[in-house]
């Protein structure tokens, strides 16, 4: 049985609501001592709080949208809409929060069952120029659900979650299909009665979709060993305005551009994926996660380069700063924290820089040769017990959002990667951009993903909410950011996707030229332009 998710309960990401997450009174204290004293008096908004206006989709589209997926399939109950009326990131989170700020509430929700139904609900929506946005798990932290309404009169959410099949296993092959809208830990139970794995599991992985890891070239914990998801797309079955597409026939191809490409990453612009065809691997048999600390995040982004370059990456490979060390040094708390400080300063290690490793199946050599490569590098091993610590907390990330949001904090991430000779500058760059816009914040940042090439850098922003602007205080800090990384040798995104926050930077990083390229295919799949109205793409020049 597959669990689901009451998206009516939108303003958090724990399921039963904000409240149900409590950060330790020392925490608050410990952070409140760095970013000044938050205040909580912004508690999410009742329903009945945010005005929904009447739905605007016309009758005649409305009748033939019951036709095919049935009555109890389109919604246009007010609660239904909202909760389906954004995403998950900071900012959709704060406009449950201030019904001042509203969010842009959609005029229906569709839920097809099926890719025919998929298929002749946009068919409707190109006849009747209804806007359209294909909704996952809704995780999207950068505007990518957002019901915008572009041009467009109305526009409704096409959600997927009634996708929900393995559609088929290949295990001579190791491919499975699913359809779009199986989420993570269903898609790992469905394999695993096949003694098979995905291996993909970014921290969003309980909600998120195999369709939206798909729309977004999302990137998991553990995408050194297993790739980022796009590395295991074989194939791809979608719905498009002007009619059904499959690519990815063979393992490898040289008939023309890879098309597949055009489509992943596309953010519902393009196509909407129905079916996903995936690489799957063995269920591995034994797992280890342990922790190391190196002398400094110069040494420390040294010694994941080497790694990364001698073919020795664990397959989740995560190096902290020294501030993010710290506070989850702070955070974990207790008199071991003390004893663990003394240890490393014993040790000669002033600017602690926690290394998170994890190994999958049988990596004894690879791990072997790792730990000799980090221990030249000066690391100290701390064993497997920051290791299990951090696997046991790989997804209370957002519900220590939660319980921060409801603290008064202003709590957000964002990420970009960059090759390992321009790492160091981005890093400095993107801080000192926080740090300028922000009043006395907390900026962590671990290294998540490592290349031969380079890295990716996730930062964690912590500040005390400035209740008169909440949304202006993080879209500055958020500029800020972006202004530092676009067009500067570095991604304005590694894996959360462009959606709305990122558009206006997308430009600067693929040019005008590959801006139009998109533009032209999105006029062959999509004339009227009803996929996912204001994504991916900056506005159109006026003429
Ligand atoms: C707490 C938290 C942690 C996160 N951690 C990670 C992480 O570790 N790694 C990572 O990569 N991302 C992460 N994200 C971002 C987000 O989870 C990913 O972007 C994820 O891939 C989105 O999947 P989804 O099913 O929720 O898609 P949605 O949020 O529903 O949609 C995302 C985009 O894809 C489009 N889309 C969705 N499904 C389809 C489809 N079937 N066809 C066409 N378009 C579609 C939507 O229109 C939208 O533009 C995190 C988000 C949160 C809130």
């Amino acid at each position: 049985m597959k669990d689901s998710v009451d998206h009516r309960l939108r303003g958090s990401w724990t399921p039963e609501g904000p409240g149900a997450v409590e950060l330790a009174p020392k925490a608050m204290r410990w952070l409140e001592q760095r970013i000044g004293e938050c205040t909580a008096d912004a508690p999410v908004a009742p329903n009945s709080a945010i005005a929904v206006a009447e739905s605007r989709i016309p009758t005649a589209a409305h009748a033939k949208l019951v036709a095919i997926v049935g009555e109890e399939y389109v919604l246009d109950d007010p609660a239904e809409r909202l909760g389906r009326s954004g995403g998950l990131s900071y900012v959709d989170l704060l406009r449950r929060r201030y019904p001042s700020s509203p969010p842009a509430v959609p005029d229906a929700v569709v839920l097809p069952a099926d890719p025919e139904q998929v298929q002749r609900v946009l068919e409707v929506c190109a006849e009747h120029d209804i806007g359209v946005v294909p909704f996952g798990g809704g995780t999207s932290v950068v505007g990518g659900v957002t019901a915008l309404r572009g041009d467009k009169d109305s526009v409704l959410v096409l959600d997927l979650e009634r996708l929900d099949r393995l559609v088929s296993v290949d295990p001579v092959s190791r491919v499975a299909v699913f359809q779009a809208g199986v989420r993570g830990p269903d898609a790992e139970r469905l394999l695993s009665v096949h003694g098979l794995t995905l291996g993909h599991v970014p921290q969003s992985f309980e909600r998120a979709t195999i369709g939206g890891f798909a729309a977004t070239r999302s990137a998991g914990q553990a995408s050194s060993g297993y790739g980022r998801f796009e590395d295991m797309v074989t194939g791809v079955r979608l719905a498009t305005p002007k009619g059904e597409w499959r690519l990815g026939v063979a393992p490898a191809s040289a008939a023309g551009p890879d098309l597949r490409a055009l489509v992943l990453g596309s953010e519902g612009t393009l196509v909407v994926l129905t079916e996903v065809a995936v690489r799957v691997r063995p269920l591995p048999e034994r797992e280890r996660f342990e922790g190391f600390v190196l002398d400094g995040w110069e040494r420390g982004t040294l010694a994941v380069r080497h790694l990364a370059q001698r073919g020795l990456l664990a397959d989740v490979t995560r190096l902290s700063d020294v501030d993010e060390t710290a506070s989850s040094f702070a955070l974990s708390g207790g008199w071991k924290t003390g004893l663990l400080r003394r240890y490393l300063g014993a040790k000669g290690i002033a600017q602690p820089c926690l290394l998170i490793l994890g190994w999958y199946g049988d990596a004894v050599q690879r791990r072997r040769e790792a730990v000799r490569s980090l221990r030249a590098a000066g690391a100290v091993g701390l064993g497997a017990a920051p290791g299990h610590a951090w696997q046991r907390g790989r997804f209370t990330g957002p519900r220590q959002r939660d319980a921060l949001l409801e603290a008064g904090a202003c709590v957000e991430t964002l990420e970009t990667a960059a090759h390992w000779s321009e790492l160091p500058a981005v890093y400095e760059r993107v801080r000192s951009a926080l740090h300028g816009a922000l009043e006395s914040p907390l900026v962590l940042c671990h290294v998540s993903h490592a290349y031969e090439t380079g890295a990716s850098l996730y930062f964690t922003v912590l500040a005390a909410r400035d209740h008169s602007d909440p949304i202006g205080q993080w879209e500055r800090a958020k500029r800020a950011a972006s202004e530092a990384i676009a067009g500067q040798a570095a991604t304005i995104s590694h894996h959360h996707a462009v959606g709305t926050d990122h558009a206006p930077y997308l430009a600067a990083e693929i040019g005008a030229v590959g801006v139009n390229v998109l533009r032209a295919a999105k006029t062959a799949v999509d004339p009227k332009g009803i996929l996912n109205p204001g994504k991916l793409l900056p506005p159109a020049p006026q003429r």
